[in-house]
């Protein structure tokens, strides 16, 4: 059992103070489930786990932690008790304070979700043919003899994050198919290399000018994601001209070298616990009637509801394939994804069968809820206050500098005090209020928009290497015609967003309004 006198180092907060089940019960759990209204769907909730599992995955230690719920919050928890590997933590010499975690993937953004983390997972997923990825004749993943995915990372995936894969997939076969068709004389390793530079760019570049956009909606942000890519001139003076005027005026894509502001690239834990956002899941997927064509660009009747459930590890990956990729895809296009918000914690997850690295299941079911409470106090993250003193926000001082929702601060009430220093960060940014358009708290924005910018800006593919010799002229083309999801689903689906997306983005709920032709130029248009 976990000592509960453990202290955190240089504070007095304690790991079980409150105990992350409390927490877990009264303040994150669902109550009913709160979607997103139509600005993000389930394609958007795959991206982020798609993205994160490109970055992250912390190394566990082989000693086993046991949190028992105490009498208080029992008979609500649907795990009495669970078992979890400690994250593993290591002596580092440079830094300050002394010990640090593993991480077990790249942090760079080279698609290692699809391509795989090391030499043998690189080897599993190749066809060695035309620099191609193995794929199903159905368009899906491949599988081995126990239904787990042929796939660069195969660690507590489900259908959507699947059928991500498999889109990249394809998408990367298409750039090799293309390669091959202008290089004749470049051999399969040659192919597989460039194909996976650009393909990973592509990656890069939606989740900068498309997936944040669209998380962030607003015009302040629209320009400063597509500074970040295109610089302040915009993407016509940056074709013409290239990356000539630096960083600020010429975005970061192409700088004449990587920058890393005197620290090397790596992905902090603060980025980790902002990314803590499993309340994107819902409890339920709905499968579309595709072949019901009768009301163009609405979203097509629901055919069945399929438990959240149902749709993860081997069974999750056994149901996609009877479904199929494009109904699949139409019916998380039309599904909102669940609101970053308190109360909204699948109640699913709290008796989850989560995956070893080898994505085999694990006998012991875990309450991810109170693991996650306790995963930030356990590598040490900041808890809320701290975390944005240490960002130079404003802390709060009393619960209602953060909501102003009465039925907010009551349960913080009960669950903290009025002790504000105390609070979780990842009850703090699922309780904090809104700026208009995000749907994510300002504070975890701030640590956003800090890595967006390093994820780029540090990278000698994104900078000294972002040239023909490295991608190949064609590579560049095939990189700068691609703007958006919309763009990579329409080469692979011809007629999927003619006929059932009427938003502009697939990332925002299908049969919504699409963005309003807008005249004035994008730096005049008010945030
Ligand atoms: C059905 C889908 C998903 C399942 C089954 C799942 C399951 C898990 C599990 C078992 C862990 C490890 C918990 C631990 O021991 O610390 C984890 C970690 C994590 N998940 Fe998910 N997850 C899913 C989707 C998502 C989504 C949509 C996000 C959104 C951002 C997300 C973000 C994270 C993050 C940031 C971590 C921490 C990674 C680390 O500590 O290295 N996951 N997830």
């Amino acid at each position: 059992e976990v000592g509960g006198e453990t202290r955190l180092c240089g504070t007095n907060l304690k790991l079980l103070d409150p105990h992350p089940s409390v927490v877990a019960t009264k303040l994150l759990e669902r109550r009913q489930f709160r979607d997103c209204g139509k600005q993000f769907n389930m394609i958007a909730c795959s991206w982020l786990q798609f993205m994160i599992h490109d970055w992250i995955d912390h190394m566990e230690d082989t000693h086993q932690i046991e949190i028992v719920a105490p009498a208080e919050v029992v008979g609500q928890c649907p795990l009495k008790s669970f078992k979890f590997y400690q994250t593993k933590e290591i002596s580092t010499v440079s830094l300050q304070p002394n010990t640090g975690f593993i991480n077990r993937r790249t942090p760079w953004w080279d698609g290692s979700v699809i391509y795989g983390n090391d030499e043998a997972g690189m080897r599993k997923v190749r066809a060695y043919k035309d620099g191609k990825l193995k794929i199903s004749r159905d368009g899906l993943l491949e599988h081995d003899d126990i239904w787990i995915p042929i796939s660069g990372d195969i660690r507590n995936c489900w259908a959507g994050f699947s059928l991500l894969q498999a889109l990249f997939v394809k998408e990367h076969n298409a750039i090799s198919d293309m390669l091959k068709e202008h290089y004749p004389e470049f051999d399969d390793e040659k192919l597989y290399q460039h194909a996976r530079l650009v393909t990973s760019t592509i990656i890069a570049k939606i989740h900068t000018i498309d997936w944040t956009v669209e998380l962030l909606k607003t015009n302040t942000l629209l320009a400063a994601m597509r500074i970040n890519w295109y610089g302040i001139f915009g993407k016509k003076v940056k074709d013409l001209f290239g990356n000539i005027f630096g960083a600020e005026l010429s975005g970061l894509v192409g700088l004449k070298r990587p920058q890393d502001h005197g620290v090397p690239y790596s992905l902090t834990e603060e980025f980790v616990s902002v990314y803590r956002m499993h309340t994107t899941l819902p409890d339920k997927i709905f499968l579309r009637d595709i072949n019901d064509i009768s009301n163009h660009k609405s979203a097509p009747p629901i055919q069945e509801e399929v438990n959240m459930k149902d749709m993860i590890g081997k069974e999750g990956e056994r149901r996609l394939s009877k479904i199929g990729m494009e109904k699949m895809l139409v019916s998380m296009g039309h599904q909102s994804c669940g609101a970053v918000t308190l109360w909204n914690y699948p109640l699913w997850m709290r008796n989850l069968v989560a995956h070893d690295i080898n994505g085999e299941e694990r006998t012991d079911l875990v309450d991810m809820a109170s693991i996650e409470i306790y995963r930030d106090r356990e590598r040490k993250v900041p808890r809320y206050n701290e975390f944005r003193r240490n960002l130079l926000m404003i802390p709060i001082r009393k619960w209602e500098d953060m909501t102003d929702d009465e039925e907010v601060i009551e349960a913080l009430y009960e669950i903290y005090g009025d002790d504000v220093e105390k609070l979780d960060l990842l009850v703090g940014i699922h309780a904090e209020k809104k700026i208009q358009g995000f749907a994510i708290s300002e504070t975890a924005f701030f640590i956003f928009i800090l890595i967006a910018s390093r994820r780029l800006e540090a990278d000698r593919f994104f900078t000294t290497n972002f040239n023909p010799q490295t991608y190949t002229e064609k590579g560049l083309q095939w990189i700068n015609k691609t703007e958006s999801l919309k763009c990579v689903i329409d080469r692979h689906f011809p007629n999927m967003s003619k006929t059932w997306m009427r938003c502009s983005s697939a990332f925002s709920v299908w049969d919504s309004d699409p963005n309003p032709p807008n005249y004035v130029p994008l730096y005049w248009r008010l945030a």
